[in-house]
């Protein structure tokens, strides 16, 4: 083989070898990353937020007053097919750059609205609480059909046998005046229908009424310390401090009492220091604004200590006439919760002493009531009793012996869940209720 071909193929390889080597110089030159400074420079970094920078402060509106009407959107949100206000498809993303721009103008602001005081709520009418006892007198129904008609009925036929007077022993017993009331007013009712020789159904029934009316009559002072009084001449609002174990009636019973003293033109300041049940403190402010009366209250599971003493420094400072405390119900079987219950009772003395300590007793639950009553005394020291539910129970004796037991005397007495069911205990008017026909 001649030398000339491979010749001319050398030629050819280190034609192409050249080539590449020049392609891959120039290919690399290209890609070197330049680290000249001044052309970084030129790099404006772009602010953050795309460019939006705020000129005011943020506009506001006054809260709770209707706002002025929004311009009309360009594209109404009705206009759309869906509901939600985002947009829709074919929608610009963003205003067209040569859209018309609004320019600045003047408006007219209206006049500021000259302030108005707002209408005085008008106060609801509140029943007089004289005479109560005899307008509610129905409402012992159940009470009443017991002594009015067994007792009456027994007395009135004439000369009674022992079976007789079993029979009204039995009568008493059944309406919850205890074996001691029951046993003392037998006694007396045989001694003066025999004294006075009763005949008639009439004189009988005078005879019942006069002493039941005295086994409920007692030296102890029934007015409700409620009204203020001076120490060293300052005027100092009369503490009031409900008591009693859960669901008896003590929130109503308090927001009931305001009312009366309210109607009567006293100034009253209600303390919510029932803070375990949120609704209870409701429900007292609820009454507060019926009745015209300021509430104090405090956090939920805030120490009712400190709630009471709040709501009589308030009180004081504010110049009211009564300060009533409503306290949270209790069993009084726990022994942490009734200690609470005393706590609340000294914290308020340290600033103002404490007028009346009504126990509210329910009176449906009957002999139970009595001995909560007995453990209430010994850890607050009642002063008063307040008998509610009288109107849904058959056992309206209670009172004889909550009296007679305790030696406090019934002030109040509950007979509905109305505002105005809450009467003054006259033992004249009670025993005249339980048995009228
Ligand atoms: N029929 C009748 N119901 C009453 C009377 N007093 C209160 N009540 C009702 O008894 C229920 C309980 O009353 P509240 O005032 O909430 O009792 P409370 O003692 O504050 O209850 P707690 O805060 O749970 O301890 C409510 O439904 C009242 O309307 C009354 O004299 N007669």
């Amino acid at each position: 083989m001649s030398s000339t071909p491979w010749f001319w193929i050398v030629v050819v390889a280190v034609v192409v070898l050249v080539a590449v080597l020049v392609a891959g110089l120039l290919i690399a030159r290209r890609r070197r990353i330049s680290l000249d400074e001044s052309k970084a420079a030129d790099v404006v970094e772009k602010p953050k937020g795309g460019g939006y920078t705020a000129t005011g402060g943020i506009a506001l509106a006054p809260g709770g007053e209707k706002t002025e009407e929004a311009e009309e959107a360009e594209h109404p949100v009705e206009d759309r097919p869906e509901t939600d206000g985002q947009p829709a498809v074919g929608d610009d993303a963003s205003v067209p750059r040569d859209s018309a721009q609004r320019t600045v103008r003047d408006v007219e602001l209206p006049e500021p609205a000259e302030e108005t005081a707002p209408e005085p709520v008008p106060a609801e009418e509140i029943a007089p609480a004289s005479g109560r006892l005899e307008r509610l007198r129905g409402r012992l129904g159940k009470s009443r059909s017991v002594f009015g008609q067994s007792l009456l009925g027994l007395l009135g036929a004439g000369d009674l046998d022992e079976d007789s007077w079993q029979d009204v022993e039995d009568t008493l017993l059944m309406a919850d005046l205890g074996a001691a009331t029951t046993t003392e007013i037998v006694e007396r009712l045989r001694e003066e229908l025999k004294r006075r020789a009763v005949r008639t159904s009439e004189d009988a029934r005078a005879v019942l009424q006069e002493v039941l009316t005295s086994a409920l009559s007692t030296d102890a002072v029934r007015a409700v310390r409620a009204l203020p009084h001076t120490v060293d001449g300052v005027k100092q609002p009369a503490v009031v401090l409900v008591a009693g174990v859960n669901g008896t009636g003590k929130t109503t019973t308090t927001g009931k009492l305001a009312r009366v003293l309210v109607a009567q033109g006293s100034t009253v300041v209600l303390g919510a220091a029932d803070t375990f049940r949120a609704a209870a403190a409701d429900q007292l402010q609820t009454w507060a604004e019926r009745v015209g009366a300021e509430v104090v209250r405090g956090k939920e599971g805030a120490d009712p200590a400190a709630v009471a003493f709040d709501a009589v420094k308030r009180g004081t400072e504010a110049g009211v006439d009564a300060v009533l405390v409503d306290t949270a119900g209790r069993l009084h079987t726990k022994t942490g919760l009734m200690d609470e219950l005393g706590k609340v009772k000294r914290v308020v003395e340290k600033q103002a002493k404490v007028d009346e300590v009504l126990l509210v007793l329910d009176a449906t639950t009957g002999q139970n009531g009595l001995m909560q009553a007995r453990v209430f005394s010994e850890v607050i020291d009642v002063t008063g009793i307040v008998l509610t539910k009288l109107d849904g129970t058959a056992k309206g004796g209670i009172v004889f012996q909550v009296q007679r037991e305790l030696g406090v005397p019934v002030k109040l007495v509950g007979l509905g869940e109305g505002p105005d069911d809450l009467a003054p205990f006259e033992p004249g008017a009670f025993v005249e209720a339980l048995l009228s026909s």
